[in-house]
C-alpha cells in the first residue's frame, strides 16, 4: 500500500512568523508519526523560509518513520544530507527563488551533474529520487542515471482532476508503468489533497510513496492533525482495495 509522509514545511512556516518555537517542530512531527504519518519530509530552501538547516539535525534525532529530505542539491545541501543521513533524499531542480517547486528534473540536460550527486548519496546508503515530470524520456534518464525512485510532479494533476479525473491520471498511469518497467520507485507528491488523493492512488500503479504538506496541514486546521492524517490514511487504503 501506498506509504503517506507528511511534509512538515508549513509547521515551519508558522512558527517563524513569531520568531520563537511555536508550533514545536520536533513536536509535531514526533505526533504526526504517532498519529499515522509514515514518514516525514521535509524541504529545506536556502532562504530558510519554512524549514532551517539546524531542524534537519534536530529531526534527524527524533524521526522513527522514513526520513525524506527534499532539495536542490547544491553544495549546502548536498552537505546537509550527508551529515543527517535521511531514509531518502529527493532531489528538485528548484531555483532559489521560487515561491514553491514548479518542474521535474530534465534528467538529459543534467545528467553530468545528477549522476556524480547520486552517486555520492548512494555511496553513503540514501535512497535517491528525481522529482520528475511525466516524459518518458526524463524518466529513463532518471533510470540511467542510477536513481531509486522517481518523485511524479502532481501538480498538474491537480489543476486536471476536477474537470476530467480519467484525462488528468491518464499520463501518470503510464509514467509509473514505464518506471515500473525500469525498475525505478514511484513516488508523488504537490498539491495532492483529500479530494485528489484516492483516485490518483488507485490509478497509478506501484505508487509506493506519496508526500503531503499544503493541502494536509490547511484541513489540519479544521479536522485536527490525528483526524486528518487518519482521513488521509484511509483514502490510501481505499485506493488499494
Ligand atoms: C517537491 C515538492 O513538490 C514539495 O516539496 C514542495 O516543493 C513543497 O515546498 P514548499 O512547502 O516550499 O512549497
Ligand atoms: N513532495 C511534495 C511534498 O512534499 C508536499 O507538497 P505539497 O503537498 O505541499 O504541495
Amino acid at each position: 500500500m501506498t506509504k503517506l509522509s507528511v511534509n512538515i514545511n508549513k509547521i515551519a512556516t508558522l512558527r517563524n512568523a513569531r520568531g520563537g518555537d511555536v508550533p514545536n517542530l520536533v513536536q509535531v512531527a514526533t505526533d504526526c508519526e504517532s498519529f499515522g504519518a509514515q514518514g516525514i519530509t521535509i524541504h529545506p530552501r536556502p532562504d530558510e523560509r519554512h524549514i532551517r538547516y539546524n531542524d534537519v539535525y534536530d529531526l534527524k534525532k527524533i524521526v522513527t518513520t522514513e526520513y525524506n529530505i527534499e532539495g536542490y542539491p547544491s553544495e549546502d545541501f548536498i552537505k546537509l544530507v550527508l551529515d543527517n543521513k535521511p531514509t531518502q533524499v529527493t532531489l528538485v531542480p528548484d531555483g532559489p527563488d521560487v515561491l514553491t517547486s514548479n518542474a521535474g528534473w530534465d534528467t538529459i540536460a543534467h545528467a553530468e551533474m545528477l549522476k556524480d550527486v547520486i552517486a555520492t548519496f548512494k555511496e553513503n546508503d540514501i535512497r535517491v529520487s528525481l522529482f520528475i515530470e511525466c516524459n518518458e524520456d526524463y524518466i529513463q534518464g532518471a533510470a540511467d542515471l542510477g536513481a531509486d525512485r522517481i518523485e511524479l510532479y502532481t501538480e498538474d494533476y491537480a489543476n486536471g482532476y476536477s474537470r476530467d479525473p480519467e484525462n488528468a491520471v491518464a499520463p501518470y498511469t503510464y509514467a509509473a508503468e514505464i518506471a515500473n518497467s525500469l525498475g525505478l520507485g514511484v513516488n508523488a507528491g504537490h498539491d495532492l489533497s483529500l479530494e485528489n488523493l484516492e483516485y490518483f492512488a488507485a490509478n497509478v500503479p506501484g505508487l509506493l510513496e506519496v508526500s503531503i504538506g499544503h493541502a494536509l496541514i490547511s484541513d489540519a486546521l479544521y479536522f485536527g492533525l490525528e483526524n486528518t492524517i487518519q482521513q488521509y490514511r484511509r483514502k490510501l487504503e481505499n485506493a488499494s482495495r
